[in-house]
């Protein structure tokens, strides 16, 4: 014990050395206490003062290491004589590191090897060197195809659990994804092997220039290229902070995917019937779309109601709110529990709580942790948001619910639950509202795709009141 405590505090010998080191505190600290890759990395980025390439090797290391732990493991568990189980986390965190770089990254297979030993010999000690090197060594005789061949089931046998390993993603995902994309027992699987393909690629960073407060070619001067379908969106190409662009820094524009944008848009040009310029957002926090609506609503010279249950996403949603004009108000509270009265509100987003199962591309552990026992309790409470949207809205106004997750029980079963249930509001075809953007499915209902629209997962049903 001494021994690991002094070798912990030993100095790390290069800079290669102490990125390395960085990745592996923050993929234990995701992997030991369920932490959040994003949130981990940046602060771990911030205290190690990492920019620059050594940021983008650390985040690689880390995003990449995270991703694809599932086959990593399955290559793993054939190069050690004891099951995974065994070992110690820490060890099986060092020797998933080493694979990320030995099979997916383009790390010199000796230098990847000896500094993984190396951090073996400071992080855990001397006595366990030996084996990362031994297991490391065995990874790197093959490459990552050869390994696929040889540890993943064969395409003709099993075409799920072949994509598992090829693909990482674990097989009630993968059979999610295929029952949402349509697929039927025995038709080809390419297109859900497509989708986990995109899945696997990071998100690019989308912003967004708020109506009426940013101009896009603000955002477009600052290094950013126009987005395919929302009229505000701009994607920084290559990355880069956001928060150094003076319209971000200010909250006239934001980062939001554009198919959040989209979804948001939607809502908005549906028509409605008389009076509208009441809008509720139900589920606001961190308030992407809260902010994009209430600058929408303020050119009808309306206001926003945001409502949120967690006080520091109810901050983030002012935070967001704040450049926008008017009064708009953020209630903490519970959207289940409406503080107003029935049918008080024109149009009304429930952009519910959901698996998040459409956003694996931006949470690198996510996939490995999301379990179908949390698709099933989200179920009861996303209904209850659905209905009690519906009663927000006055007779003749628009509901959007929406989810970032493709989840059929979190999507369709919801909206089918609650309708058949209520029976006095009915689905508006939402595809006339996104007139420009292709492959939107077959109606009423809206599901984008990464694949398909280089967007997040997003599903929208808008639902008119009826009575
Ligand atoms: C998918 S996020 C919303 C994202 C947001 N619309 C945006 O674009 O930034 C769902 C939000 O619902 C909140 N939430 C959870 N339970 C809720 C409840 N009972 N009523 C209202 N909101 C709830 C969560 O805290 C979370 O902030």
């Amino acid at each position: 014990m001494n021994g690991q405590r002094n070798a912990r505090n030993r100095a790390p010998q290069s800079r290669a050395d102490k990125v390395r080191r960085v990745a592996y505190l923050v993929v234990r600290q995701v992997n030991a206490e369920d932490g959040y890759a994003n949130l981990a990395l940046n602060k771990a980025l911030r205290d190690h003062r990492l920019s620059g390439r050594d940021a983008a090797f650390c985040t690689e290391l880390v995003h990449g290491t995270l991703r694809w732990q599932g086959t990593y493991d399955a290559i793993l568990a054939r190069c050690v004589s004891r099951p995974l189980a065994d070992l110690d986390p820490e060890l099986l965190d060092l020797l998933r590191l080493g694979a990320h770089q030995l099979l997916r990254m383009r790390v010199d297979s000796y230098a990847a090897v000896n500094e993984m030993v190396t951090l073996t010999r400071t992080e855990v000690g001397q006595s366990r060197s030996g084996l990362v090197n031994a297991v490391l060594r065995k990874v790197s005789q093959r490459t990552f195809d050869q390994w696929i061949d040889s540890v993943a089931p064969a395409v003709a046998e099993d075409v799920i659990g072949h994509l598992e390993i090829a693909r990482a993603h674990p097989r009630w995902v993968i059979e999610a994804f295929a029952d949402a994309l349509g697929v039927e027992p025995g038709d080809s699987l390419a297109e859900v092997a497509e989708l986990l393909a995109a899945d696997n690629e990071p998100a690019r960073v989308t912003l967004i220039a708020r109506p009426g407060l940013a101009d896009l070619d603000e955002l477009v001067e600052a290094g950013a290229t126009r987005g395919r379908w929302s009229p505000y969106a701009a994607v920084l190409q290559g990355g880069g902070d956001p928060g150094r662009i003076g319209a971000v820094a200010t909250g006239r524009a934001g980062v939001q995917d554009e198919g959040s944008q989209l979804v948001a848009l939607a809502l908005a040009a549906a028509p409605v019937e008389g009076e509208d310029k009441n809008w509720l957002d139900l589920c606001a926090g961190p308030g992407g779309k809260a902010a994009l609506l209430a600058a929408l609503v303020s050119e009808r010279d309306g206001l926003l109601t945001a409502v949120e249950p967690l006080p520091h996403r109810a901050d983030l949603v002012r935070s967001n709110l704040r450049a926008v004009h008017g009064e708009h108000e953020v209630i903490v509270g519970d959207g289940t529990e409406p503080t107003w009265p029935e049918a008080s509100f024109d149009r009304v987003l429930a952009d519910v709580p959901c698996s998040g199962l459409g956003a694996l591309r931006r949470r690198p552990e996510a996939r490995w942790r999301r379990t179908p026992e949390d698709v099933a309790e989200l179920t009861p409470l996303q209904e209850q948001l659905l209905d009690s949207a519906i009663r927000s809205v006055r007779p003749g106004g628009l509901v959007a619910y929406v989810t970032c997750s493709p989840h059929l029980h979190e999507t369709r079963g919801v909206v089918e639950a609650v309708l058949e249930r209520r029976g006095d509001a009915s689905l508006v075809d939402a595809r006339p509202y996104l007139p420009d953007v292709p492959e939107l499915g077959d109606g009423p209902d809206i599901q984008l795709w990464p694949h398909r629209h280089n967007t997040d997962a997003m599903y929208l049903a808008l639902i008119r009141r009826d009575r």
